[in-house]
């Protein structure tokens, strides 16, 4: 996909966008204790918008791993979602690909934060649909992990609605330590079932 240009002289410069998939990165093997495919990934945090179960108007995005560095995940468009009268809001269409490309950590065994993420709508999404979303990797250079997916309408065959591709940068633990509010961390420390990921409640 080719990014912005500009001319210098009678030289065009091309300037990728920076989801582009740059020289160099590669696709690593899927980890040996990566979850197995079909196996339902827990949600990281379960005030999180997204995935969290305690999040009363959120998404409730439904994570499975799948074959490879990939994964699929459905959500439910409720009344809660909307943006036009009857429709999905952009914003939460991107949220739900933001999570389900972020997830992706399961399957590299590393928390991952959204550096960039460019969606394209392509259809309008109506109250009721169930979408259907699958992502992937594209490959790793350092701590970027590139990663694309679709969402499709309610089926994994479906009309494709939404598409997104995402630049996300590997952090450790203490990313989210130092940026979160102390209450935050009090209430996790209080209930360390807040967070489902148990490899890293360690650090508390
Ligand atoms: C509380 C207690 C514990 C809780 C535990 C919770 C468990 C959680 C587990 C799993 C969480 C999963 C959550 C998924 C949720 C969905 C995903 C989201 O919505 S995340 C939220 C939105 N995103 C952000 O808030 C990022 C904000 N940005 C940052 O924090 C920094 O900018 C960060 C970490 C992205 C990079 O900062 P640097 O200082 O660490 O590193 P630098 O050197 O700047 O970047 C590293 C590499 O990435 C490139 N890079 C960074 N940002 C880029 C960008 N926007 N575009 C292109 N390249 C970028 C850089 O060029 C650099 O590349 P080169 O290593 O030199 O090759």
């Amino acid at each position: 996909m080719p990014g912005g240009s500009h001319r210098v002289g009678t030289v065009r410069v091309v300037t990728p966008l920076r989801t582009d998939l740059p020289p160099g990165a590669q696709l690593p093997p899927r980890p040996a204790n990566a979850p197995a495919p079909g196996t339902v990934l827990p949600s990281h945090y379960v005030r999180c918008f997204a995935c969290g179960d305690q999040s009363a108007h959120g998404l409730h995005l439904r994570v499975d791993a799948d074959a490879g560095l990939a994964l699929c995940a459905t959500f439910e468009v409720t009344e809660h979602h909307q943006g036009a009268p009857g429709l999905a809001h952009g914003g939460l269409l991107s949220c739900a690909l933001d999570e389900a490309l972020g997830a992706l950590g399961h399957l590299t065994r590393t928390s991952l934060v959204t550096g960039r993420l460019e969606t394209d709508f392509l259809r309008p999404v109506p109250v009721g649909t169930v979408l259907h979303l699958s992502a992937r990797v594209e490959g790793v250079l350092g701590r970027r992990v590139y990663a694309s997916g679709e969402g499709r309408l309610n089926s994994p065959t479906g009309r494709v609605a939404v598409r997104a591709r995402g630049l996300f940068v590997e952090v450790p633990m203490e990313h989210f330590v130092t940026h979160a509010r102390a209450e935050d961390i009090q209430a996790i420390e209080q209930d360390p079932d807040l967070i489902r990921l148990r490899e890293h409640q360690t650090i508390f």
